[in-house]
């Protein structure tokens, strides 16, 4: 559940959200299949996502949430319509160019964790840098190991940790190169309440205190309660969006959309 009084506490010290949106989509689509079996999963999407925000992606099973991330990130192409990421038209990217940007521009969060067994946390929160050939930056890197609580684990495989602490590895693993933006796609499906409540607790922080832009889907109003805002799917169209969410306003509007 969300912390109100914490939030509007760190509220205060967070910084300017920029004007220009990190990512952007316009008139898109997705369209599985054909003919009678064609399914419109996105049917004309417009949204802009705002720098230094933590959106929120919320609607029924089956609305396209899953579908507009995916292609947002570009994890999955359009049928058509422009995503624009950190300045880039994604659909104007070769493959070479898109694992690139991908990998430099984006980190992501997933439901199932999707850390390689083999790898100890550390070596998993830093593989990203490690694949660019980059190098992480010691001080950012001890503190998000210091705010997730991770020290001690940090010599631990991921079958040596609970789940809510293998969702902080991948949390750190997502932010570690400081990406224009995270997408994360029900991060706290798999977790209990206290575990959502510290990795969307470093979520938050993130984008409250150094300025991080997250985009999340979520099932769960008490998880959509982090977010500065929250933008509602409904039948491949985003159909409302809401400023300062509170987990009963948007539950409330999830019950007139006809889910829960
Ligand atoms: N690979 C695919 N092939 C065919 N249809 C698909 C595919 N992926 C998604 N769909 C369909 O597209 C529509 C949107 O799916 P999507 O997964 O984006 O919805 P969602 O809102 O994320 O759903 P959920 O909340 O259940 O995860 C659904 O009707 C789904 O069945």
């Amino acid at each position: 559940m969300s912390d109100t009084s914490s939030r509007t506490a760190t509220v205060t010290g967070r910084h300017a959200a920029d004007a220009t949106p990190v990512a952007s989509a316009r008139a898109l689509t997705k369209v599985y299949g054909s003919g009678d079996a064609a399914v419109h999963a996105l049917a004309g999407v417009d949204v802009d996502f705002t720098r230094g925000e933590f959106t929120a992606i919320m609607g029924p099973s089956g609305s396209g949430k899953s579908t507009l991330m995916h292609c947002m990130a570009a994890l999955d192409t359009p049928t058509s319509g422009t995503v624009v990421v950190d300045g880039v038209d994604v659909s104007t990217l070769k493959d070479a160019a898109l694992t690139r940007l991908r990998r430099d521009r984006i980190g992501f969060v997933f439901q199932s964790f999707n850390l390689v067994p083999t790898l100890s946390a550390a070596e998993n929160i830093t593989l990203p840098l490690d694949i660019a050939g980059r190098k992480a930056d010691v001080g950012w890197y001890d503190t998000v190991v210091d705010i997730l609580g991770l020290g001690p684990r940090l010599g631990h495989r991921p079958n040596q940790l609970s789940g809510g602490q293998q969702q902080r590895v991948a949390a750190a693993r997502a932010l570690i190169g400081r990406p224009a933006i995270v997408f994360a796609d029900e991060p706290t499906g798999n977790l209990d309440s206290r575990s959502s409540a510290e990795v969307l607790g470093f979520l938050r922080r993130s984008v409250d205190e150094f300025g991080q832009s997250i985009v999340m889907v979520t099932h769960e109003p008490s998880a959509a309660a982090y977010a500065d805002r929250v933008v509602f799917c409904a039948d491949g169209r985003l159909v409302d969006e809401m400023r300062r969410p509170t987990a009963e306003r948007v539950l409330d509007r999830m019950k007139t959309l006809g889910d829960l």
